[in-house]
């Protein structure tokens, strides 16, 4: 049995990981913590009382709970401070919060060797995306001129998204170094093409309505290939946070990705 504290748990994600873990066998729910307490993590996902009450300070819950796990969906603005506290009370973070800057990952991985506490972080957790990121990364080889659409819902405070970075990152890896597009290319209004990551350019779309998507299209000569992912809702993540919950304190240091949890 796993014992797992979630960070978060009033938000979108926090509740689906509180759900999640009161539902499977193999963890064991100890802390919740929000900027708002008070409610039982239990009732606040529609299910039985479970006696584990929401809670505002982290740094206390993780003395008080010793938790093995913490599951952290906050805020892109929050979540690096979270990780370090955890890893200085020797609980493993699992992060799902993006917007960590590379400085900051490398940091995380130090904290994670010095305490000897591993910890492992994921831009995404649902398997299809997953998969997407994988089969980019493949077709690169082939097609390397390539831009990458994010839908998100409008709550979304971060972008690009973690995925969208992440999947620009994976294809960088593979892709020869390559000028596409015009370069005599002007904007006639600022922001038109995107962000620009090492030439791929990314277009987040905020809309209600949407959860998480990702279109990614690459062009060829008289051809194009279209990998899309959809998340149609929260759940979508949970067997890839539970997955990670399970086997965090098997790994070393820090492990980025949930790619690095399959088998391909
Ligand atoms: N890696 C993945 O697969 C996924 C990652 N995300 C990411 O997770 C994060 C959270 O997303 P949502 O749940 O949609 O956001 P949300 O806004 O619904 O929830 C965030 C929660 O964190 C709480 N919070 C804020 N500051 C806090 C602090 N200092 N301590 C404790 N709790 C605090 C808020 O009160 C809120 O309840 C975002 O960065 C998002 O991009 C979202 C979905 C999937
Ligand atoms: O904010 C979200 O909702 C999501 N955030 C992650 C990201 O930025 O990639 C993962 C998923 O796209 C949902």
């Amino acid at each position: 049995m796993v014992s797992v504290l979630v960070n978060g748990a009033c938000g979108r994600m926090g509740q689906a990981v509180l759900k999640a873990v009161q539902e499977d066998s193999e963890l064991k729910l100890v802390g919740a913590v929000d900027l708002q307490g008070g409610m039982d993590a239990g009732e606040l996902v529609g299910l039985p009382a479970c006696g584990v009450t929401v809670e505002t300070d982290l740094a206390a819950a993780l003395t008080r709970c010793k938790p093995e796990v913490m599951v952290d969906f906050t805020r892109p603005d929050v979540v690096f401070s979270n990780v370090k506290q955890a890893l200085s009370a020797h609980v493993s973070p699992v992060v799902g919060t993006t917007g960590l800057s590379e400085e900051q990952k490398a940091e995380i991985a130090a904290l994670a060797e010095k305490e000897a506490t591993p910890a492992f972080i994921a831009p995404n957790f649902a398997i299809g995306a997953v998969l997407m990121m994988v089969m980019c990364k493949q077709a690169a080889k082939y097609m390397p001129d390539v831009e990458i659409i994010e839908l998100h819902h409008d709550k979304k405070l971060d972008a690009p998204s973690g995925t969208a970075v992440q999947t620009a990152a994976m294809i960088a890896e593979v892709r020869k170094k390559h000028v596409q597009g015009n370069p005599d290319e002007k904007e006639k209004l600022a922001g038109a093409r995107g962000a620009d990551y090492e030439g791929m350019h990314i277009h987040s779309v905020r809309l209600p309505g949407y959860v998480a998507h990702q279109e990614v299209i690459f062009g060829g000569l008289g051809q194009t290939l279209t990998i899309r992912h959809d998340s149609l809702n929260r759940e979508s993540f949970m067997p890839g946070v539970v997955l990670a919950a399970k086997k965090v304190r098997g790994l070393k240091g820090l492990t980025v990705g949930l790619d690095k949890l399959l088998e391909f």
